[in-house]
């Protein structure tokens, strides 16, 4: 990424970590619903120019750098409204809702600093859309991770309807045990999160080439490896997660990488095909004692060059 645009997306994690410390951070107790309508106007007074320390100032220097809308900031604080009151969700809809609040907004934030392929035949929607996708799939994920510190919490982030529909009730949450019943429906629930992660990396390709390695990132690495994985149908222990993003590193970056930049590969292969003919004719040449200080030069001058363009 381009620092002006890591700059950017790094002005706008801050303000969503700050947003996010509001409720969760150590002064969550006396957060009132009157301090989020504050920070409101607060982000209002930043977007015209008037931030009230550096932290906003980063991010109202990136409102006059990048078109990036004020309605998903605003958003963002109407999760954190929620979650001042609001420990239970009925069902998924419901849930989707708080997820769009509190993650699937920073996707919508992001999209206009990453910026879109110049080149992309997709509609800005469906990147926009796909960059919803993300943020959703990274909450989902993050909610199954949690189940038992948020339930130490006393709060329940899982659709009602479904758990009793798999038979399992608030108790068992709090309870902790892991039964069959638990883990049938922690797959349910990871297929699901799955789909938001498909959803997703079908939009990254269309993000402008310097912005799509952090993405594919998010997508592949930090997120979808702890989807697939049986151990956090299990326990939500630190050493399942520990397990988890080490498998991360190790078995699914190759794989979506193969998928996200197929057209690399191929390139690659088209690269590999013309080393084996230059390295052919090299041969040839260097086959006549006279003719392999000739074969250098035509390798290194006309060859090499050529062949690495294309990686
Ligand atoms: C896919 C396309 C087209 C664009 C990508 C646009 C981007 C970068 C979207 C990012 C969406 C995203 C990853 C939101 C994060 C929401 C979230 C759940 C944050 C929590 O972060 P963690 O670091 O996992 O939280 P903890 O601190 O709880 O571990």
């Amino acid at each position: 990424m381009t620092p002006e645009r890591r700059k950017a997306v790094w002005a706008i994690y801050v303000w969503c970590r700050r947003t996010d410390e509001l409720v969760d951070g150590p002064n969550s107790s006396y957060i009132t619903p009157k301090a989020l309508d504050r920070w409101e106007k607060r982000l209002e007074d930043l977007f015209e120019g008037r931030p009230y320390d550096m932290y906003d100032a980063a991010l109202s220097d990136t409102a006059s750098k990048f078109p990036i809308d004020i309605q998903p900031f605003r958003d963002m604080i109407e999760g954190m409204r929620l979650d001042l009151w609001k420990s239970r969700y009925r069902t998924f809809d419901e849930l989707y809702l708080y997820c769009y609040y509190v993650a699937g907004t920073v996707g919508l934030m992001t999209v206009p600093v990453m910026g879109i392929a110049p080149d992309s035949k997709a509609s800005a929607e469906s990147v926009y859309n796909a960059a919803l996708a993300l943020g959703i799939a990274n909450q989902l994920t993050n909610i199954l991770r949690d189940v038992g510190e948020d339930s130490r919490r006393g709060r329940i982030y899982l659709p009602l309807d479904e758990l009793a529909q798999a038979g399992l009730t608030e108790e068992d949450i709090f309870r902790g045990k892991v039964t069959d019943k638990w883990r049938r429906f922690m797959k349910g629930q990871i297929q699901r999160a799955r789909l938001f992660f498909d959803e997703a990396e079908k939009g990254v390709m269309h993000l402008d080439s310097a912005s799509r390695w952090p993405s594919w990132h998010r997508c592949g690495c930090t997120g979808r490896s702890w989807t697939p994985s049986r151990r956090t149908t299990t326990t939500t222990s630190p050493s399942a997660r520990t397990w988890a993003r080490r498998r991360s590193s190790c078995l699914y970056r190759p794989r979506t990488r193969g998928r996200l930049f197929r057209h690399e590969q191929r390139k690659a292969k088209r690269s590999r095909r013309s080393d084996v003919i230059f390295f052919f004719f090299f041969f040839l040449l260097s086959c006549h004692p006279t003719m392999i200080f000739a074969g250098c030069c035509i390798y290194s001058a006309i060859c090499l060059p050529y062949t690495c363009r294309g990686i």
